[in-house]
């Protein structure tokens, strides 16, 4: 399928005010849309910023490399904890909450600065995309949402209920659960949302991608067969999963709906970098996850680390073997 491409932000270099207020984010969310900025053509130390996933006008480029992400409060908390921690290299530099028409934002490193016509790969990483507490609110304050109703209608019209059909709505957690049995967020503990290619295709309809096989061709595909881009891809996420696995941080707060932004171009450059703390939410002390342990209501487990193992050995297997791999294997077998 092909994007639309879309608003192109602004870029802006005066005018920003320093802001703690707090503000909770609240706005729509427009899948299969990009945003690209033109002046990328222009300017090369600027990149062509490109919006895969997530929700539309959140984000806006600015001058410098940098980009306004929508202020979020857990965001920027855990943004600025992340500043000083051992998983500094694998998250956006992070600058503080700045102001512009009165609207908050995060201002952060833009990833894609430094890359040629890159290739972008949004995968969201875990095995529940909803937070507990969300869970606790839908039960407490049901709230039918006729949008959510409408997406998954659009996506298989005999997925609602009979209940939900007559009433045109469903509640957040059962969209969101109903999303991740249909991809393979539930069966891997990852799914692909959005892949950008450098020559410009862009593909957002990953929502059935579920079985390894459809993953691994999604992958083939994004990478172009370009096993030397693999295996840079695959070093880094087995240097961020020895870093995840060790860090106090990362142990101490629940992982839901951030994603792995892997970007790489025909120079060979590929790197992979954690995105998106909206619900990155810490734990009441002393509980800690092992973010593998599968999920009961009340252990908080998101399973972040079952579907990085998994997409780590993914990865593997799409090297080719060598000889004393062949040999090992025939031995085994
Ligand atoms: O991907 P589709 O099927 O469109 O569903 C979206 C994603 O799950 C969003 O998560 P993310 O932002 O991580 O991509 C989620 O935002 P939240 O992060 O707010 O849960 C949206 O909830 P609403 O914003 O409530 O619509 C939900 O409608
Ligand atoms: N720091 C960044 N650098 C470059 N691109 C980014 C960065 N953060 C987000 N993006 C782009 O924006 C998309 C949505 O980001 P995300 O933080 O998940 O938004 P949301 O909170 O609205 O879900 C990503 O898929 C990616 O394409």
């Amino acid at each position: 399928m092909s994007c639309t491409f879309c608003t192109w932000p602004w870029f802006e270099g005066e005018g920003l005010s320093v802001r703690a207020e707090n503000r909770t984010k609240s706005w729509t969310k427009l899948k299969s849309m990009v945003h690209w900025s033109p002046l990328a053509f222009t300017l090369k130390s600027r990149s062509s910023w490109v919006q895969l996933a997530g929700h539309a006008g959140n984000f806006q480029a600015k001058e410098g490399g940098r980009l306004l992400k929508r202020y979020c409060e857990c965001e920027q908390q855990c943004l600025n904890k992340l500043m000083t921690d051992s998983l500094r290299p694998y998250v956006p530099g992070y600058y503080g909450v700045v102001q512009k028409d009165e609207q908050d934002y995060n201002l952060m490193d833009d990833l894609l600065v430094g890359f040629d016509s890159p290739s972008i790969m949004d995968c969201k990483m875990g095995s529940r995309t909803y937070l507990e507490e969300e869970l606790m609110k839908a039960r407490e304050h049901p709230r039918l949402r006729k949008d959510m109703y409408e997406k998954m209608v659009s996506v298989d019209p005999g997925a609602p209920t009979e209940e939900e059909r007559a009433q045109q709505g469903v509640l957040k957690p059962r969209y969101m659960q109903w999303r991740e049995t249909l991809s393979s967020t539930a069966t891997l503990g990852f799914r692909i949302e959005g892949i950008k290619k450098a020559d410009g295709t862009c593909n957002t309809n990953f929502k059935k991608t579920k079985q390894r096989e459809q993953v691994m061709k999604a992958l083939d595909d994004f990478v172009d067969g370009n096993v030397q881009i693999l295996k840079l891809y695959l070093k880094r996420l087995e240097e961020l999963h020895s870093v995840l696995e060790k860090s106090h941080f990362f142990k101490t707060h629940e992982v839901v709906g951030s994603s792995l932004l892997f970007v790489h171009d025909a120079s060979g450059k590929a790197s992979v970098w954690m995105i998106d703390f909206g619900k990155m939410v810490p734990l009441p002390s002393p509980m800690m996850l092992d973010h593998r342990t599968p999920w009961v209501e009340g252990n908080r487990e998101d399973g972040y680390l079952w579907g990085m193992d998994n997409l780590i050995d993914i990865l593997s297997s799409m090297l080719p073997q060598t000889p004393c791999d062949v040999d090992r294997n025939s031995e085994e077998a």
